[in-house]
């Protein structure tokens, strides 16, 4: 049966909760958001379970529930040294939180060993009083999902259940959007602007995930979606021939690069073409990128006589502004005037966000916005952790969601205001509670 998304949202998960003995609901207080990329441990005396993977092209993505070891909020009443208050209906609460962890796909083996030094307690993996060797399950999407099937039962005895990729990505979009306060934000000009979301307003919406590929998602309701288009132009693109062409050794030092880059030194401009004067007639500035990578034509110089910088930056622009422009021409095509872009490609970044944004401003003439998500590369994954509530095993509930503002923000009218150049990845775990009876 279809959920409404108020539903889904005080529905959030279902597991554990279902098994024997544990007939209960329970409820999360989200708060305070936190994303790492973890190799070390971030918990120590918690029990973890109910564990939700998406494994994409290029990342592994994890979302997983801790309980608290040493909340100070409850009665601290629990056989196994985890916080409990009763609070909710007179039921046990479980204070904990929502993890986020990333790994790369290529070191998949470092996210198996991740999993297994957790020595997770899959409640949404093995039903509680479940005889022991019943077949241990959790929620997985991504193609990584069926690619590395093999490998999770092999390793760890874990069967993948594999949930669909398109259906956990708007799962998890329209769950952040209705569930945390500070969710969606607008970027321009190095101004950060959270975007309160209206729940009664939500729909449709275009979201655009920026993977390794790009899918752009028309969203009409919780489970009432269409995948319009794509392309292949995406995060994996950039890494890749970034990769190629500066030889960085990571993702975030090509980012980095691109920073301090110019690429004008690259690029085209129509200043080039028209002896530094502006095409008015078409409305195109002088300043305009004519063709990205253009001048390299011309310039007679080789790779190793362009600055890395340079490169990296000219590539990013011309990425994201790719994709800001046939995500606004395919919002366009059915009258949509809220694009959410996700996907780790953005990465928080400031130039990434503000590119996608003015080709968004300047392709609908101001008519349409991009935004933002906080937790951009884990919708998926939430997604997939959010199945266990559709398929019964777990019976949590969202009781009340506590979003930590960022300390220095500050709120004004319908806009959250942040200080500009923030790291944006900044407080990114999710404070919950669990209810069970
Ligand atoms: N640490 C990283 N390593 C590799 N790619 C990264 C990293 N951080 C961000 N990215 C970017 O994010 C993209 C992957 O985004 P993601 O949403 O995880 O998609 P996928 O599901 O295809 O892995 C990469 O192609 C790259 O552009
Ligand atoms: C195939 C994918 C859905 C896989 O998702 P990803 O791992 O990139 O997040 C994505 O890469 C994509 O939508 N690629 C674009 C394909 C196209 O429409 O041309």
């Amino acid at each position: 049966m279809q959920q409404t998304a108020d539903q889904q949202v005080h529905n959030l998960i279902r597991g554990a909760g279902k098994a024997k003995g544990e007939s209960g609901r329970a409820k999360m207080d989200i708060g305070n958001v936190e994303s790492k990329q973890i190799s070390e441990p971030i918990i120590s005396e918690a029990q973890i379970s109910h564990l939700a993977l998406d494994i994409g092209g290029s990342l592994i993505k994890l979302v997983y529930f801790s309980t608290n070891s040493d909340s100070s909020s409850s009665s601290s009443s629990s056989k196994d040294s985890v916080a409990v208050s009763s609070g909710y209906e007179g039921r046990p609460v479980l204070e904990g939180k929502l993890h986020f962890a990333k790994f790369e796909t290529a070191k998949i083996n470092d996210c198996i060993d991740f999993i297994r030094s957790k020595q997770l307690r899959l409640s949404g993996c093995q039903k509680h009083g479940a005889p022991a060797g019943e077949k241990c399950t959790i929620k997985a999407t991504g193609g990584g999902a069926y690619k590395y099937a093999d490998l999770f039962k092999e390793k760890l005895g874990i069967c993948l259940d594999k949930e669909d990729e398109m259906d956990c990505l708007v799962a998890g979009s329209n769950f952040l959007l209705k569930a945390v306060h500070t969710e969606a934000f607008t970027y321009m000009d190095g101004q950060k602007e959270f975007v309160q979301i209206d729940h009664d307003d939500l729909y449709p919406y275009m979201l655009v995930n920026i993977g390794s590929g790009v899918s752009m998602i028309k969203v009409d309701g919780p489970g009432k979606f269409e995948r319009v288009s794509g392309t292949n132009v995406g995060g994996g693109t950039f890494w890749g021939l970034g990769r190629l062409l500066t030889k960085c050794k990571s993702f975030d030092e090509l980012l980095e690069l691109s920073q301090r880059g110019n690429n004008r030194v690259i690029d085209m401009l129509v200043g080039d073409i028209y002896g530094g004067m502006d095409y008015t007639k078409i409305g195109l500035s002088s300043t305009t990128i004519a063709s990205s990578f253009g001048k390299a034509i011309s310039d007679n110089k080789e790779l190793e006589d362009y600055k890395p910088e340079d490169i990296s930056r000219s590539l990013l622009r011309m990425i994201s502004n790719n994709i800001g422009q046939i995500s606004y021409l395919n919002a366009l095509r059915f009258g949509l005037k809220r694009i959410f872009f996700a996907g780790f490609f953005i990465r928080g970044h400031a130039y990434t966000m503000d590119t996608i944004a003015v080709a968004v401003h300047f392709w609908s003439k101001g008519e349409a916005k991009a935004m933002f998500l906080k937790h951009e590369g884990f919708l998926g994954a939430l997604g997939s952790f959010m199945s266990y509530e559709k398929h019964g095993f777990l019976n949590l509930k969202v009781h009340q969601l506590v979003q930590q503002s960022p300390v220095d923000a500050y709120h004004g009218g319908d806009k959250i205001h942040d200080p500009p150049n923030r790291e944006l990845n900044e407080n990114r775990s999710i404070d919950c509670s669990i209810c069970l009876s």
